[in-house]
């Protein structure tokens, strides 16, 4: 294979030793966070990592992070597209804004549309009600549960599911119980579920690009296969009959605006299934390692709701979004989640546009680059006792933010590609937990009655999950 170039004047960063041929692949095991999280330990902040003949470069503290998504944030601002990915094709990529190759004008017009019509304090206010509908449909639900076993990602996915879906589309996609709104639409949830079980499939055509076009191993065909079957759904159930409705002047929805400015179905389809997929499981999965977190942490969930209480409005049967926007312990409830159980534990992978210098080492262009967060967020240089779930760590440090300029707290990256669905996560993570907590006490199953036994064994994948569903009872408080 050719070799990476790299300057004369700076070698490529450290790493372990390579092997002919096949490189490092076989070091990184099931929960390669753990692994390269060891790894800067013994070869620093910028370590490289050779995964057949394709060069990996981790980041893996502040200035490390800083040099990448700050000082050469346009450099790397690229995007590794695995080749399994339907991304990987060109017609489908320009579409995307997660997967787009590089921060071009068609980006950035995606990006722009998104914020002014969905991320935006006017868009965020224009679509209150849709929230706060969605989470009293969902205490609603589990008050009909109470005593029984609640498994709390599905009823937070479909919650959070359905946020999104009617904000996008006027329509629940998820029904809470876990089965279907319509035939159709049953299928789309497990279809995505199938999607991010085959992404985590190491695929050889990733390592060795030359065999790319044999896709030995068929995921490429199978997640193609996969992603036209929703695109499908959405086209047969959704963007015809809109189609066939007609337009009316006002958009009512993100799929009006699409229509209204000539998107085509495949458009439409790559947009509206990434933000589907970007939006739901990073902010449910949040929301279960947070219930997690407090039910182990009783302390911190008094706390909690001695806050959010006297917020309520004690006449309304259900939270208002406002009474709970300015609260200092739930934030920090939501950031010391985030710190400690990241849903991106490396963020997005990073491509490298043109060859760089970072930290006095080459990165050769079309590096895939990851910034280990999962290892900055429990790092002792720069958390006092970081494995600890304590949110009191953030009202110390209230100016402590997750927008992107504290390099030591980047849940949601930083620079351009910076996550641009941040404002809208915290809006449905904050009214989600708020209404879990708040209308009701939650205990464990089976008589176990220490919450420390809780296990929380992460599963790496799409997003780092709980591995075990955090399954618990729900009493009505009132
Ligand atoms: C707790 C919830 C969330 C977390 C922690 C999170 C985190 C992230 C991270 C780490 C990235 C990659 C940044 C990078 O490449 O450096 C990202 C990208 C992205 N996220 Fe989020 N996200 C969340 C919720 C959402 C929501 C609700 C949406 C939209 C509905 C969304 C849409 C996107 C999109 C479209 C991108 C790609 C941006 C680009 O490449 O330009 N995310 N997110």
């Amino acid at each position: 294979f050719k070799k990476p170039t790299s300057s004369p004047s700076f070698p490529l960063p450290p790493g372990p030793y390579q092997w002919p041929i096949i490189g490092n692949i076989f070091q990184l095991g099931t929960k390669p966070h753990i692994t390269l999280t060891k790894f800067s330990q013994t070869y620093g902040p910028l370590f490289s990592l050779k995964l057949g003949t394709q060069l990996l470069v981790v980041a893996s503290s502040k200035a490390a992070a800083t040099e990448i998504l700050r000082t050469h944030d346009r450099s790397l601002s690229g995007r590794y597209v695995p080749d399994m990915s339907p991304h990987k094709s060109l017609e489908l990529n320009e579409f995307s804004i997660g997967w787009i190759v590089e921060c071009n004008d068609k980006w950035r017009q995606l990006r722009s549309l998104c914020k002014r019509e969905l991320f935006s304090a006017k868009a965020l206010e224009n679509n209150l009600l849709v929230r706060e509908g969605k989470a009293r449909e969902m205490v609603e639900f589990i008050r009909r549960r109470e005593g029984k076993e609640v498994i709390v990602r599905e009823v937070v996915t479909a919650t959070v599911f359905n946020m999104l879906s009617c904000v996008l589309v006027s329509r629940d996609l998820i029904s809470m119980e876990g089965g279907s709104c319509e035939g159709g639409m049953m299928r789309m949830s497990s279809v995505l579920n199938q999607i991010a079980e085959l992404a985590t499939t190491p695929n050889v055509s990733d390592f060795y690009p030359v065999l790319s076009w044999f896709d030995l191993q068929g995921l490429r065909k199978k997640v193609m296969e996969l992603h036209r079957s929703c695109f499908r759904i959405l086209t047969e159930d959704i963007i015809e009959e809109r189609r066939r409705m007609g337009r009316e002047d006002s958009c009512k929805d993100f799929l009006d605006v699409l229509l209204k400015n000539g998107s085509s179905d495949d458009q439409i389809n790559v947009l509206l299934l990434e933000l589907l997929s970007a939006g739901t499981d990073t902010s449910s999965s949040t929301i279960e390692w947070m219930m997690a977190e407090l039910i182990r942490n009783p302390k911190c969930m008094r706390k909690l709701e001695e806050e959010v209480s006297p917020a309520m409005d004690q006449q309304e049967m259900f939270i208002k979004e406002s009474c709970i926007t300015q609260l200092p312990y739930l934030e920090a409830c939501f950031k010391e989640t985030l710190r400690l159980h990241p849903p991106g534990p490396f963020l997005l992978p990073h491509r490298a546009i043109e060859f760089c210098q970072v930290m006095n080492h080459s990165i050769p262009k079309n590096s895939q680059i990851l910034v280990n967060f999962w290892a900055i967020g429990r790092d002792p240089k720069y958390w006092e006792e970081p494995l600890m779930f304590n949110p009191e760590r953030f009202l110390n440090y209230t100016c402590l933010d997750f927008k992107g300029n504290d390099f030591e707290f980047i849940p949601f990256g930083s620079g351009r590609r910076i996550c641009p669905g941040l404002t809208m996560a915290t809006r449905h993570v904050s009214l989600i937990v708020a209404s879990l907590i708040h209308f009701f006490d939650w205990s464990l199953p089976h008589g176990r009655k220490n919450p420390t036994d809780i296990d929380m064994s992460e599963k790496y994948g799409l997003t780092l999950r709980k591995e075990e569903p955090l399954i618990l009872i729900p009493r009505s408080k009132n």
